[in-house]
């Protein structure tokens, strides 16, 4: 256990290592990049253009390259030059931003800028299509990088390595011209809406979950609704699920987010019906695309409209309810004797086999992998009384110790209060940190997921 301990150790050591030397070859590449772009009156294609004229011509690299969107009517030379000058953000390299950006680098966008603070998972990969298995560990925004420029050297990638926060965030989208907001959480939604409103800057607005999507367009326009004349006020926390809780597949994350990169593109080009006022609805299930009508601008919109409430940006967490990270951020809900942590767990199996051990996750979940002596009882089961009434008749016959458990020790903290409200002299307990601190403390040959 020990060396295998070490042994993990030592893999996310060098990890980091990689990581770390990668983003430092990358930005001497940048600098290099940035370098011949000055020195020299021909580019690395030999179309003998200056810098200033190569922003506002194509070279024949560019007109080989695009040469399928360039025949496009509407498109054309004149939509390429505004791209080869454009500027977006991504704000997430995950499940929307990989496909995004993919697309926008691909069709020629000047300058892609990639907002993430987190790192490669292995959990990551079947969606978020830019990184790789020899990246994990890698900061999601260099491992991006590093696909992206291999797909086009000539689109300038910009890593920006952090949480986007009311501290970071003007200063970061003020330089691009449209925001994407592939995000998966309502605190920085609210925070994307309110500096690209302060910022005059289109937003477009994507979401995945399970096998459904939804895509939107905010402040673009006159009329254009922004994302609080839609939702005024957040959402309770306990109505939002994310794609670690939720699940979602890879295909539907790839759907909106490359619709997400044609919306971009027909803003900057200036093509087509942008989707503004209108919400498309896509449910992977039957592959049906709805597209519906949603409110224009609100006349008292907190913070669009010409007496805006909010003329700085605020604290979105607290707004919110929620983090915007949904790393490390466990529930606290019980006090130290109501809970069990994974090492006295084990010893409390060898000494008192006679005890219930409920796992409150869901049957799909619980078919992945669960603890030999574990009862399935879904949380809903625990919190509509269904199941208490028959654990009753069974708590009436003897006196058993119940542990609780889900996967990171939140749900089965929820389950345990409920559970001791209604049977208070009893011991019920929750297992601290659930199966994650099960495999990391007891048996790391135990998956996690
Ligand atoms: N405020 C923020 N600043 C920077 N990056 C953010 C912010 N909010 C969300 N993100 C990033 O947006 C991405 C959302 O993508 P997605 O939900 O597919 O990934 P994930 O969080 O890795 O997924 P999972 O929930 O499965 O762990 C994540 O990489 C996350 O780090
Ligand atoms: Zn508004």
């Amino acid at each position: 256990m020990i060396d295998d301990e070490a042994v993990n150790n030592a893999k996310e050591r060098l990890r980091q290592e990689i990581g770390d030397l990668t983003a430092q070859l990358n930005a001497k590449k940048q600098r290099l990049r940035d370098l011949e772009a000055t020195t020299t009156d021909v580019d690395d294609d030999s179309n003998a253009v200056s810098p200033k004229q190569n922003q506002r011509a194509l070279t024949n690299d560019d007109i080989a390259r695009y040469s399928r969107q360039l025949i496009l009517p509407g498109f054309g030379v004149a939509g390429q030059l505004k791209l080869k000058t454009s500027s977006v953000l991504i704000v997430g390299a995950g499940g929307l931003g990989c496909p995004a950006a993919q697309y926008l680098a691909g069709a020629g966008c000047g300058h892609v800028g990639l907002v993430d603070y987190d790192r490669v998972d292995k959990s990551n990969l079947h969606r978020q299509t830019l990184h790789t298995i020899t990246r994990i560990g890698m900061d999601k925004t260099e491992s991006a990088k590093i696909a992206l420029e291999e797909l086009n050297p000539h689109c300038r990638i910009s890593c920006h390595t952090r949480l986007l926060s009311r501290f970071t965030a003007m200063h970061i989208i003020r330089d691009y011209d449209v925001v994407l907001d592939c995000s998966d959480n309502v605190a920085t939604r609210y925070l994307l809406n309110d500096a690209c409103v302060m910022l005059r800057k289109p937003l477009v607005s994507g979401s995945a979950l399970k096998l459904d999507g939804q895509l939107t367009v905010y402040n673009f326009g006159v009329t254009g609704p922004c994302y609080r004349c839609i939702y005024p006020v957040p959402p309770p926390p306990e109505a939002v699920t994310n794609c670690g809780d939720g699940g979602v597949l890879g295909a539907v994350t790839g759907t909106i987010g490359s619709l997400q990169a044609l919306e971009a593109i027909k803003i900057i080009v200036g093509l087509g019906d942008v989707l503004a006022g209108r919400l498309l609805i896509f449910d992977g299930s039957t592959l049906q695309f709805r597209n519906i009508r949603i409110r224009s601008k609100r006349e008292n919109c907190h913070i669009c409209s010409p007496q805006p409430l909010i003329t700085e940006l605020i604290d979105y967490e607290q707004f919110c309810g929620m983090h915007a990270t949904d790393k490390d951020n466990p529930l606290q809900l019980l006090e130290p004797e109501q809970r069990i942590d994974a090492m006295d767990y084990k010893a409390l199996q060898q000494q008192q086999p006679a005890h219930l051990l409920i796992d409150v996750r869901q049957p799909a979940e619980f078919e992945i992998c669960q603890l030999p002596s574990a009862v399935n009882v879904p949380l809903a089961q625990i919190l509509d009384d269904s199941y208490l009434k028959q654990l009753g008749s069974q708590l009436d016959s003897k006196e058993l110790p119940i542990v609780v458990l889900c996967r990171r020790g939140n749900d089965s903290q929820i389950a345990v209060q409920h559970m001791r409200n209604r049977f208070p002299d009893h011991s019920i307990r929750d297992l601290e940190g659930g199966l994650h601190a099960w495999s990391s403390q007891v048996d790391p040959s135990f998956p996690t997921y």
